[in-house]
């Protein structure tokens, strides 16, 4: 059915200009031919002299005399010349005549292509109007520019490629440096990039391919069939055919195309993205092929919608197959990225140092919740099976999130803790054996339970061994609240990164920065910060400070283990968190209540946070500078782990790719899957090996620690491979916003969406 519709002019490039130099070029080859020619008869000429001679001489008793002897041989040197000279006319620079007589067979195609597509343009769309190229590289129907031919040749000539490029005739053509028409890199667009690395671009796929330059040529693009795949990464190419046959009958045009102008059609059967009324779409306009921009106007019939063409006249309606309703906005599948990010979650749980996200209530003794039953060989039968169920678990609990803030209709601040993100539908009982902590109003089915279960028991990949670590400087810090910490700089062998531990009190120290080193002085060992008390002028001894009355108290970390265990939090760096003002996550916030919690005189911390019941959340003076005389050495003490993870270890490069990702779409998850990384890059050896050095390890503190955060994966992880440390109990981190009903802390949409996104695909308990 035809429409209309006003058109630009033909995009006809064949203008004298363009002639001219064809002409140019061909007398150039025709002249060039004559000289090899001319080279090729002195040849000849010569060869039929040394047939004479050589027949004279066989007449003669074939005894030639030095001085034929020496003819034949300059003969021979001539014709050896002049066979090079020709040689070099046909194949070599400047006159390379096999090259340039490619070149011009490219452009007589590219020619050619073009007219037939401006012809096509300029017919109505019911008569396919699918033969334009726009993409930068072009093959059979190369060349689709409007630029004058002097610019094509110079990029024709400026390759460097060699390929097998299509002639006019659509025949491969194979030849010495066989005419490559270079391909002009075009941004790599994310959403064909996506739609490449989630697998969609294989030959044979449909796809709509986009036109570069709209001017001339109708619609947004063509619908077009993937024929050959060539290059790699960046440089990945697709030949791309029009499905029609010209209007000669000939099979229809080929392009050369990157994944930026290519939208993949989903396969017949495949889920179908659904649009609301009034979502822009990209269509494709019935019996034809071009696909244009169209608005929905509702739903037809199951199978299609009713929508509305950009610039159509008479604003008719019109119903298209749902399969040809694209969104304008994402070119990817949706289920196909739900599989991806399945397939990179189980990926990332296999390269995963630390069990599957047990779910652990928060301030409660950490042995009530069975980790000790931990077991690989409680994992689910199938991970793919178990991470899909989570994955369409998640979907839920994000859909119900995002119902429950509609219905706040607060889309811009942080709302009040939303029910399900507070205890998440899905929190899986604990670990088989253990006590299976089910809020009684949210019970889940027998289903739901063996799901969760499935999924949540995944089995461990622990270290096999602990890095070393050293502390090799200890200094204190007056901070800015007046509390004090001791910042501990370790280095290690598993990595050259200095990855820190801020500890708060006197209590707590670090053995292999006490080791005294041999040939070590006095002065030696106060400058690395291997000293007992304080350091003040004159003092002398590292080990006796005569300002305390506390000898070195390397070996009475804890006071005897009299005090409540030491609170700790393993954090994990944040630049734009912790330093650039980011609103994107909670991380600054988070050290900053870390550390006010560790340096409050040693009241109970975790009722601080919460009450006794569970469900009850008591509210306290958020992150208010602590005074000195809040600071005390009698306290429990604290350290924070500080390790050097930038970007949940993929640092700080990626995560500013992931944020713009994240810009374009995706959430924390799918941005790092998409941009190649596992969802979570961390393993926590390291901190399990800090801790130990610090005395906090089960030989010299049985007791145990507690651990600040709402990631149970570090649980169980910071643990060890041979439970070097034990985590006697979880205190959650509930986000000041969240605690106060959004009068403090973070205010932001993105900050919503972290959050939402580590409780849904994370498995964070924020509570
Ligand atoms: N890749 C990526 N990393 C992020 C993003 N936002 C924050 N981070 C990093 O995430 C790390 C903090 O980890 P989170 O997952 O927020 O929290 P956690 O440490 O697992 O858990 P808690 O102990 O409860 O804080 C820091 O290294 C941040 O730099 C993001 O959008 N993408």
């Amino acid at each position: 059915m035809s429409r209309n519709r006003p058109r630009g002019p033909p995009t006809n490039r064949d203008n004298g200009i363009a002639a001219n130099e064809e002409t140019d070029m061909w007398n150039k080859i025709i002249q060039e031919v004559r000289r090899a020619k001319e080279k090729n008869d002195k040849q000849k000429a010569l060869a039929e002299q040394i047939a004479s001679l050589n027949e004279k001489i066989g007449r003669e008793g074939n005894k030639p005399t030095l001085a034929e002897i020496g003819q034949l041989d300059g003969w021979y040197r001539q014709i050896v010349k002049l066979s090079d000279e020709e040689k070099a006319i046909l194949q070599e620079d400047p006159s390379d005549v096999i090259k340039n007589l490619g070149l011009l067979t490219a452009l007589r195609s590219a020619s050619e292509a073009e007219t037939t597509a401006s012809r096509a343009a300029s017919l109505p769309k019911s008569s396919k109007p699918s033969i334009v190229a726009r993409d930068g590289a072009a093959v059979h129907a190369a060349a689709a520019s409007n630029s004058a031919l002097s610019d094509k040749l110079n990029r024709v000539k400026g390759s460097t490629q060699r390929s097998s490029s299509v002639s006019s005739s659509g025949h491969a053509r194979e030849s010495r440096d066989a005419v490559s028409v270079k391909v002009e890199e075009g941004a790599e667009g994310v959403k064909g990039t996506v739609a490449e690395r989630s697998g969609q671009f294989v030959v044979g796929a449909e796809v709509v391919y986009k036109h570069r330059n709209k001017q001339g040529v109708e619609g947004e693009g063509i619908q077009c069939i993937i024929k050959s795949i060539s290059g790699d990464g960046t440089k990945k190419r697709y030949d791309v055919q029009d499905p029609e046959p010209n209007e000669n009958g000939e099979p229809g045009a080929i392009y050369k195309s990157s994944a930026s102008y290519l939208i993949p059609i989903p396969q017949i059967g495949s889920p179908l993205p659904s649009f609301t009324v009034g979502k822009q779409v990209l269509a494709r306009y019935p019996d034809t092929t071009t696909f244009y921009r169209a608005e929905v106007k509702g739903t037809a019939k199951k199978e299609t919608y009713r929508l509305r063409f950009e610039g159509e006249e008479d604003e008719k309606e019109m119903d298209v197959d749902r399969r040809f309703v694209l969104d304008t906005t994402a070119s990817i599948d949706p289920s196909l990225l739900l599989s991806i990010v399945a397939d990179s979650a189980i990926m990332a749980g296999k390269s995963s140092p630390f069990i599957a996200p047990q779910p652990l209530r928060s301030s409660a003794p950490i042995d009530n919740f069975g980790l000790d039953n931990t077991a690989v060989d409680k994992a689910p039968s199938s991970a793919a099976e178990s991470d899909s169920h989570r994955i369409s678990d998640h979907r839920d609990i994000l859909r119900r999130t995002l119902d429950n803030n509609n219905d706040t209709n607060n889309a811009t601040t942080t709302p009040a803790l939303p029910e399900s993100i507070i205890s998440p539908a899905f929190t899986p009982p604990s670990t088989p054996g253990g006590t299976v902590i089910v809020p009684e109003q949210r019970q889940l089915n027998a289903q739901d339970v063996s799901q969760k279960i499935s999924h949540a028991t995944k089995g461990p990949k622990l270290l096999q061994k602990l890095p070393h670590v050293e502390c090799v400087v200890r200094a204190r810090i007056p901070t800015t609240t007046g509390a004090e910490m001791f910042l501990h700089l370790y280095q290690n062998d598993a990595d050259n990164k200095e990855h820190l531990a801020i500890v708060f009190g006197n209590h707590i120290r670090s053995t292999s920065l006490d080791r005294v080193q041999e040939g070590e002085t006095e002065m030696d060992r106060m400058i690395r910060g291997a000293y007992v008390g304080r350091l003040h002028p004159g003092r002398v001894s590292s080990r006796l400070d005569e300002g305390t009355s506390s000898p070195n108290a390397s070996n009475d970390l804890l006071g005897g283990g009299q005090r409540q265990a030491p609170l700790v939090r393993i954090h994990s760096e944040c630049y734009t968190g912790e330093t650039a003002w980011s609103a994107r996550c909670d991380c600054g916030e988070q050290l900053d209540e870390a550390a006010r919690l560790m340096s409050m005189a040693s009241e109970p911390v975790p009722e601080q946070l919460h009450g006794e019941d569970e469900e009850e959340v008591v509210v306290v003076e958020e992150g208010g500078p602590v005074s000195p005389d809040h600071v005390s050495d009698d306290g429990p003490g604290g350290v924070i782990i500080y390790l050097r993870q930038e970007g949940r270890g993929i640092g700080l490069g990626e995560k500013l790719k992931a944020y713009n990702l994240q810009d374009l779409g995706s959430d924390t998850v799918e941005a790092n899957l998409l941009l190649r990384h596992p969802a979570d890059a961390r393993s926590y050896g390291l901190a399990t090996a800090m801790l130990a050095d610090l005395g906090l390890g089960v030989d010299a503190y049985p007791e145990g620690i507690r651990l600040l955060t709402n990631n149970p994966d570090k649980v169980r992880a910071v643990e060890g491979p041979n439970r070097e440390v034990r985590v006697k109990e979880r205190v959650a981190m509930v986000p000041i916003a969240w605690r106060t009903g959004g009068q403090k802390g973070i205010r932001s949409t993105e900050i919503e969406g972290y959050l939402q996104t580590k409780i849904g695909k994370m498995g964070h308990m924020i509570r």
